[in-house]
């Protein structure tokens, strides 16, 4: 598998890519992080993002290491985009319905494209990557292949998706989350809404020939392909805010079990807060992405990452199943293990978090990480307020120097 390969699903690749980055998070990111000349090529961007999104590389860590090279004036740019990440899960876990409006808008267009003819033929040419439109085809092409795509073809494909082709939103962010090996449900989900003109109201993003040409250095040019005005799009409106989660207690008297996921694989925060498992078990919610099936690549890589987690901290772990897959095998495992208690790393608004409610019978205990505590309830309103509190939550961090 192509993306296998452009991400190998360990931690020591994961280590080794931050460490070739950091020279570059600098003064270069600034000036080339827009710029996407093809996969194999580029040399503007990180490509961490599907080890952040596992949290096999943490935030703080690439922080940390990012700091310990560059000041923090000349490392502004790349550190203002890794809080972006923070940023989207703290607005989706203040506002949760948001994931589930998303679901409800899936399910109804998954009916329409298998009732209506039309919809079905312009949806399977876009995810073919057979519109007509060079650029949009060859970026389908990629992400299918790769698992991965820049953050500007990112924006060009949803405005094209949106507006030029005027395909459902729901349909183009299952598609990302079907194929990303970094697939998030709150940056995905929020940044199509961004596109769209949902997440600031009435502002969108348009894909322009210019814009497309310049950052592409040539590479392509659509010219009269593509819209020329992107109206909002329909969809659920941003809700109330409800308060951002806490952690739960943890008892280590209590015998506890630990239950491992895929958003975070780096679990030694909790064995150094007293954790010390009975036993313990990885959970695989790959099938819970989508209505449809993931890429195979997708499936993969989660595994082999949490696979590669449990012989990481295998002498922390105490005997280990892999692979549970449903509330009930979990309950099933906790209690054959003799547990009063199943210990997670709080899994934010998503598949994941899904399935855990389907767990009763016995408590789940769910600790919040606490970059997590102290960062989420800044998401308040837009990214620019968010900001503003950046310095502040560097200056909490462990391990930072000031710059
Ligand atoms: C429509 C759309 C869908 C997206 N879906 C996802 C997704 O499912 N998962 C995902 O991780 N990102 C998503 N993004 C955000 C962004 O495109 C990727 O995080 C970024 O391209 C990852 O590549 P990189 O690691 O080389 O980024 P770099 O530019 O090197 O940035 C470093 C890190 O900062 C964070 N980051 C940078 N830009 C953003 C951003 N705009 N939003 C959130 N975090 C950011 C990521 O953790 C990234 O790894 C989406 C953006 C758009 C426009």
């Amino acid at each position: 598998m192509q993306a296998l390969e452009t991400f190998p699903p360990d931690r020591d690749s994961a280590c080794a890519r931050l460490e070739a980055w950091i020279p570059q998070a600098g003064r270069h990111y600034a000036t080339r992080r827009n710029h996407d000349t093809g996969p194999g090529t580029r040399d503007g961007v990180s490509q961490l993002s599907p080890y952040l999104r596992h949290r096999i590389l943490t935030e703080e860590e690439v922080l940390a290491a990012v700091l310990a090279r560059h000041s923090r004036a000349g490392a502004q740019k790349f550190i203002d985009e890794m809080f972006w990440r923070t940023y989207f899960k703290g607005f989706l876990e203040m506002r949760p319905t948001l994931w589930g409006a998303y679901w409800g808008e899936l399910a109804l267009a998954w009916d329409q494209v298998q009732t209506e003819a039309g919809l079905r033929a312009r949806w399977e040419a876009a995810c073919r990557g057979e519109t007509g439109i060079d650029c949009f085809d060859a970026w389908a092409h990629a992400l299918v292949e790769t698992g991965y795509l820049h953050n500007h073809a990112r924006m060009w494909f949803a405005s094209i998706w949106l507006f030029t082709l005027k395909l459902p939103l729901a349909l183009g962010a299952d598609f990302f989350l079907r194929h990303l090996c970094d697939g998030d449900p709150a940056s995905n989900t929020l940044s199509w809404r961004w596109v769209g003109g949902l997440h600031t109201p009435g502002k969108t993003y348009l894909a322009r020939v210019s814009n497309i040409s310049k950052y592409t250095e040539g590479r392509f040019r659509p010219l009269h392909q593509l819209a020329s005005e992107a109206p909002a799009v329909q969809g659920a409106p941003n809700p109330e805010r409800m308060a951002a989660p806490g952690s739960d207690r943890l008892d280590p008297a209590r015998r506890s079990v630990l239950l491992l996921h895929e958003d975070d694989l780096s679990p030694g925060w909790m064995f150094d807060a007293g954790l010390a498992p009975l036993a313990s078990a990885t959970l695989d919610a790959t099938r819970r992405l989508s209505i449809l099936e993931p890429a195979p690549h997708v499936g993969a890589f989660k595994r082999a990452a949490l696979s590669d987690c449990v012989a990481r901290a295998a002498s922390r772990l105490g005997q280990v199943t892999e692979g549970l897959k449903d509330a009930e095998s979990i309950v099933a495992w906790a209690r054959a293990a003799g547990a009063e208690q199943i210990v997670t790393s709080h899994p934010p608004v998503g598949p994941v978090a899904d399935l855990l409610k389907g767990v009763t019978g016995l408590p789940v205990v769910r600790l919040l990480r606490p970059f997590d505590a102290r960062a989420w309830p800044h998401a308040t309103a837009g990214f620019f307020k968010f900001k503003d509190r950046i310095p502040a939550l560097l200056g909490e961090m462990s391990g930072i120097r000031a710059a």
